[in-house]
């Protein structure tokens, strides 16, 4: 029995969908739909995955007010719900689709702080859990009350126990995890995420071809941008490609990272390469386009975008 996924979601939400015409600022703007579902970044990750039929674990916080939008989630998708509740309801991002131009404008608010407790118990049960060779994902923003000591503790926990730890955030969260010193295996910022984090624009192959070589010196074995409508950057141990993006009319673009992540996991977790887990990655990204919500459509959907996606290597 292969070991299942662990995916950390500190900072869940849900998604609250608004689908507008076209989005005017300082208007009423009169919506054509909205619809809600249990989001964040690691939740995603796992209803990806457990569409595509890798066994999961969730682990996060959650708020015990609104839980039961998630446990629905978790019950349909036969996703182990480990999650913590915390006092409260997670918060509720707003996610605004403009039909006009096709882009998605996110709105998203802090949760509620978490108690010292919650989170001692998050870690208590991941020291508990953790096993030598799993994979697991820290993935999301934090809430108040973890911001100042950020993802170190959980990261030297997954590394003492002998994990290998994938990490998806931005900003603040993720310059503090670089510098507390535990290697990853994966991480997976957007092109806009890595410029922030190093303070330099990198508007091409060669600036990220760069950029990531830093990282690895850093103790990152993978490197994976996600370039939008370019497509995907990754730098592995077994070489560096861009895979192009495959074209794609996207109805919203929320969750694409989520799923990319998630078939870059379900990749790694099935034994394939780095080059495979980028087309996963790719793939899953791509079938989350064309649909709202974090579900994946039928395997032999992604199936087919597999076959229809092309790498260019990058020399070194
Ligand atoms: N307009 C698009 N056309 C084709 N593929 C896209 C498009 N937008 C995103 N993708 C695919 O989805 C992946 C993740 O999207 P991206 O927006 O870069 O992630 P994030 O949500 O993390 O910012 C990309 O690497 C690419 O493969
Ligand atoms: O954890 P953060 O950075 O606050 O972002 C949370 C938001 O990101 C999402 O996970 C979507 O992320 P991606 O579009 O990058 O895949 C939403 O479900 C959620 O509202």
């Amino acid at each position: 029995m292969p070991l299942p996924i662990l995916t950390i979601t500190p900072h869940p939400a849900i998604d609250e969908t608004v689908s507008l015409p076209s989005l005017r600022p300082g208007a009423v703007n009169v919506a054509t739909q909205a619809r809600r579902n249990a989001g964040g970044k690691g939740i995603n990750v796992a209803s990806c995955l457990a569409d595509w039929g890798a066994p999961v674990v969730a682990l996060g916080l959650l708020g015990q007010d609104n839980a039961a939008a998630f446990e629905a989630l978790f019950a349909r998708k036969g996703i182990a719900d480990a999650c913590q509740r915390v006092p409260g309801s997670t918060r509720t991002n707003i996610k605004i689709v403009a039909a006009d131009t096709g882009d998605t404008t996110d709105i998203n608010l802090p949760g509620p702080a978490v108690p010292a407790a919650a989170w001692q118990a998050l870690l208590q049960d991941v020291r508990q859990r953790a096993q030598p060779g799993q994979w697991a994902l820290a993935a999301g923003s934090l809430p108040p009350g973890l911001q100042t000591e950020g993802y170190a503790p959980l990261l030297k926990l997954l590394h003492e126990r002998g994990a290998r730890i994938a990490l998806d955030t931005s900003g603040a969260a993720l310059k503090q995890a670089l510098a507390c010193g535990v290697p990853l295996a994966l991480i997976k910022p957007n092109r806009h995420e890595l410029e922030t984090l190093l303070g330099r624009p990198l508007p091409t192959c060669t600036d990220l071809r760069e950029a990531a070589r830093g990282l690895h010196a850093q103790g990152v074995e993978t490197v994976v941008v996600s370039l939008g409508a370019q497509g995907a950057f990754m730098s592995s141990p077994e070489g560096a490609w861009l895979a192009a993006p495959l074209p794609v009319k996207p109805v919203s673009t929320v969750g694409a990272g989520d799923a990319q992540v998630a078939g870059l996991l379900a990749a790694r977790h099935a034994g394939l390469d780095w080059r495979e887990a980028l087309r996963h990655g790719v793939a899953f990204a791509t079938a989350k386009l064309k649909r709202l919500g974090p579900d994946l459509p039928p395997a032999s959907e992604i199936n087919a975008l597999l076959q229809a996606i092309t790498l260019s290597a990058i020399p070194s």
